[in-house]
């Protein structure tokens, strides 16, 4: 049996079971149950902490794990990133109140409150900069406001939170993080040794088949066989689009997996080279 580290709070896991839930994974019913089987798919799904799941997952008691990047680096775990997942995105900044320091040269001597310590201290020290970390759970944006720092390091991505606390960032982003599957740093070298090595590359598959799921539509349309060479510039496929004849001679259809973020500007440019009877059609799963 495959056993799984999923998020059981937070930003990371609803995402996270919606995208077990579309790869075919039995998930729990409701959000107290701390461990799942899924007997169909030999998979048992352990809902912890996000923040312990790459220790679990380092200690090696369970094969794989679901966590954010910004969360593994932190933890300084024996564990390894296998598999961008492309939710939970966001970005890990230094902030402050406008006019406090310009770059992470001047917060030499300052103190940033934040809940990633293993992230800030290692950051500072490779930047070269003297400042003191005080470690907060969470909401570090008030930490400025009541005296605690001078400066937070912390989570963006809308920015939101840190324009109601009247902070600004500086410097560049520390890290860009999103959801990732980790495995036991060195476990993919022993992969022949390990009995669970066919499962977890099953899971990996199914998890990439929803990501194609979600990015990919499909594509068809009809044109004009003398224009086929330009068409299949427009929309190469993955591995090459599908030709079928058509009964009105001199013409063909077409089918192509094209990028969804895409699509409009692709019909648009079949259209302009005479391609007629576009179509996109939702992809609902696939394994590539
Ligand atoms: N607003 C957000 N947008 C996108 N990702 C986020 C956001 N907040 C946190 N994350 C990501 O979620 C992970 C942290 O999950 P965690 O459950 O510890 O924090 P949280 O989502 O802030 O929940 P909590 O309310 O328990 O603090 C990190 O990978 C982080 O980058
Ligand atoms: O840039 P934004 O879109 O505003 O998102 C970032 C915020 O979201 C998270 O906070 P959360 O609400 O989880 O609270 P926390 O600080 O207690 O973790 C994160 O810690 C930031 O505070
Ligand atoms: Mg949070």
């Amino acid at each position: 049996m495959l056993r799984i580290a999923v998020p059981n709070k937070g930003s990371l896991s609803g995402p996270a079971a919606d995208m077990l839930h579309e790869a075919g994974y039995r998930q729990r019913r409701e959000s107290k149950e701390l461990r799942t089987v899924d007997p169909t798919n030999e998979v048992e799904f352990f809902y912890l902490r996000p923040r312990d799941i790459a220790i679990y997952v380092s200690s090696g008691r369970l094969d794989i794990g679901i966590t954010g990047r910004d969360l593994l680096v932190d933890s300084g775990a024996n564990a390894e990133e296998i598999l961008p997942l492309g939710f939970a995105r966001s970005t890990f900044r230094y902030a402050t109140k406008p006019g406090t320091a310009a770059g992470v040269a001047d917060l030499g001597g300052r103190t940033v409150a934040t809940s990633y310590e293993g992230i800030v201290a290692k950051h500072l020290a490779d930047q070269g900069v003297d400042a003191s970390v005080v470690h907060l759970d969470g909401a570090v944006e008030t930490a400025i406001e009541l005296g605690v720092a001078e400066v937070i390091a912390d989570v963006v991505e809308t920015g939101t939170s840190l324009r109601n606390a009247g902070l600004e960032v500086i410097g560049e982003p520390i890290m860009k993080s999103e959801a990732i599957v980790i495995r036991r740093t060195g476990a993919s070298a022993d992969a022949a040794e390990d009995s669970a090595e066919p499962k977890v590359q099953q899971f990996l598959r199914r998890l990439q088949g929803v990501l194609v799921a979600r990015t990919y539509v499909m594509m068809d349309y009809d044109c004009r066989a003398e224009h086929l060479e330009q068409a299949v510039a427009i929309t190469p496929g993955l591995e090459g689009p599908t030709i079928s004849p058509l009964h009105n001679e001199g013409w063909v259809a077409v089918r192509a997996m094209v990028p969804a973020e895409d699509a409009q500007r692709i019909m648009d440019d079949l259209y302009d080279i005479g391609a007629r009877a576009i179509l996109t059609t939702a992809i609902h799963a696939c394994r590539l």
